[in-house]
């Protein structure tokens, strides 16, 4: 993520891969105020064993894409909720890549912290039996929790 105040939201991330066993690491680094450490994270991420990359920015968000132009591995954008334009200019620049250098860009905010997580795993597995099956059981509870009509103090 770009910043410490991304947490709030990029934690939902991190809770959505631990409830889901998946193996992750969260690190801040900053396009524009950290290049450095953002150049040497995207270019040895691969060979650091990484397997997909979620990054998570707010405002003029060039984190995904610039990251994405470091690394042949998948990287995941979530467009962090700003609070002069409530995440528009975040979801814009992510989504706006160029052709050639793809970012999948999820929703702003929590819902799209989440939803990184769960493509990340669906994405894993592919080659990874025990997250396939974990993954079906989150999918099968958030089933069974979905009422069938609506209370009254809802
Ligand atoms: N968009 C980026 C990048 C980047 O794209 O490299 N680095 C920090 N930021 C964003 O700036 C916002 C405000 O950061 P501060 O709260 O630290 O001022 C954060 O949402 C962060 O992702």
């Amino acid at each position: 993520m770009g910043s410490q105040s991304d947490w709030a939201t990029m934690r939902h991330c991190a809770e959505t891969l631990d409830a889901l066993g998946i193996g992750h690491q969260a690190r801040i680094v900053s396009a524009h105020r950290t290049p450095d450490r953002l150049v040497a994270f995207a270019k040895n991420a691969e060979s650091e064993g990484f397997e997909i990359i979620i990054a998570g920015a707010g405002g003029a968000a060039h984190l995904p894409g610039m990251t994405a132009a470091m690394t042949p591995l998948p990287v995941l954008g979530v467009p962090v909720e700003s609070a002069a334009l409530s995440g528009m200019d975040s979801l814009l620049s992510i989504v706006q890549m160029p052709g050639g250098v793809p970012v999948g860009t999820l929703a702003i905010g929590k819902a799209g912290a989440v939803n990184a997580a769960l493509f990340a795993a669906a994405i894993l597995a592919r080659n990874d039996a025990g997250i396939a099956e974990r993954l079906l059981e989150y999918r099968s509870r958030q089933t069974d929790n979905v009422a069938a009509t609506p209370s009254s103090d809802g």
